[in-house]
């Protein structure tokens, strides 16, 4: 049997570290890339990301958005830029944000999770504000494949509070906020699962942002699911996140903690990538986490 997304997730913890390169040829960096703003400027740009990752960090993070720009060719190129990532080791995360009624939702987890899938990731980030309910057979298919979730839950933005720190009204969860129920449920998911005790992380992880206390948001951070959760941090950098304020906020959720950076990194230009990555991973392995 394959090891979970979970195990293959602590791995990389264990052996590359905690940070995860996001993979989000905006515009103007392409611009200052000297890529076109095209499918193969897009292409160029990930496998140029990929290739200065490969052996520093785990993990990458192409975000969907910026490569469907371009249609059909920025998917082909999504498709080429998974193969380098898969091929040089590095556990890949698909950015794609979907969410839907259960039944269209397990499609999107056939192209983004399915084995054979030419666009098959090591785990995406996803929605669940149409109920926990609704992802329950993408949370199942992802964890008999190997694969993971990374479920959308207390945002960087400011203006997803409103949302997030609801608090229920009709739920088996009546009276805890929207982000702490979602947390809360993922993390008794994974621990209802056969061989979780053995774990030390379980295949569906939470998305947390570095600019906000989660605390606000109804998240329990003082104690550890069992197993482990994963917690995909973005916002550091240039949305403002101070990443020495992480561990602290993330509190007993900070041993799952994978810290994303994509524009401040990714700025530093194709020849200056590499050594921008090795510092940014240096900072990030000092955390006391
Ligand atoms: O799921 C995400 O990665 C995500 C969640 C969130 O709360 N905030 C957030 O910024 N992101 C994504 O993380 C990346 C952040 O990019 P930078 O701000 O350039 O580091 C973008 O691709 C966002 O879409």
């Amino acid at each position: 049997m394959t090891d979970g997304f979970g195990q293959r997730l602590q791995g990389v913890f264990d052996t590359r570290g905690r940070m995860c390169l996001g993979i989000d040829p905006h515009p103007w960096l392409l611009e200052a890339w000297g890529l076109d703003d095209s499918g193969a400027g897009v292409r160029e740009f990930g496998l140029r990301a990929v290739d200065a990752a490969a052996g520093r960090i785990g993990v990458v993070k192409p975000q969907i958005a910026f490569f469907e720009r371009h249609g059909a060719a920025g998917y082909a190129a999504l498709e080429r830029v998974f193969a380098e990532a898969r091929d040089a080791g590095l556990l890949v995360i698909a950015d794609a944000k979907r969410g839907d009624i259960g039944s269209t939702v397990d499609a999107y987890a056939d192209a983004w999770l399915g084995d054979e899938s030419p666009l098959r990731a090591d785990a995406m980030t996803i929605y669940a504000y149409q109920g926990l309910g609704s992802i329950a057979g993408v949370m199942e298919r992802a964890d008999a494949a190997g694969r993971g979730l990374f479920v959308v839950a207390a945002t960087s933005n400011p203006e997803a509070a409103a949302i997030q720190q609801a608090v229920l009204q009709r739920s088996s969860r009546a009276g805890e906020r929207v982000a702490g129920a979602l947390v809360a449920g993922i993390a008794a998911w994974n621990a209802e699962r056969e061989g979780a005790a053995e774990q030390r992380l379980g295949p569906i992880g939470a998305v947390i942002g570095a600019t906000i206390d989660p605390r606000d948001f109804g998240i329990d951070t003082n104690e550890a699911p069992r197993p482990g959760l994963p917690v995909l941090v973005p916002g550091i950098g240039f949305q403002g996140g101070e990443l020495a304020e992480v561990p602290a906020r993330l509190g007993a959720l900070a041993a799952g903690a994978l810290l994303t950076d994509s524009r401040q990194v990714l700025q530093a230009g194709p020849d200056g990538l590499a050594d921008a990555i090795a510092r940014r991973a240096d900072e990030i392995g000092a955390l006391d986490v």
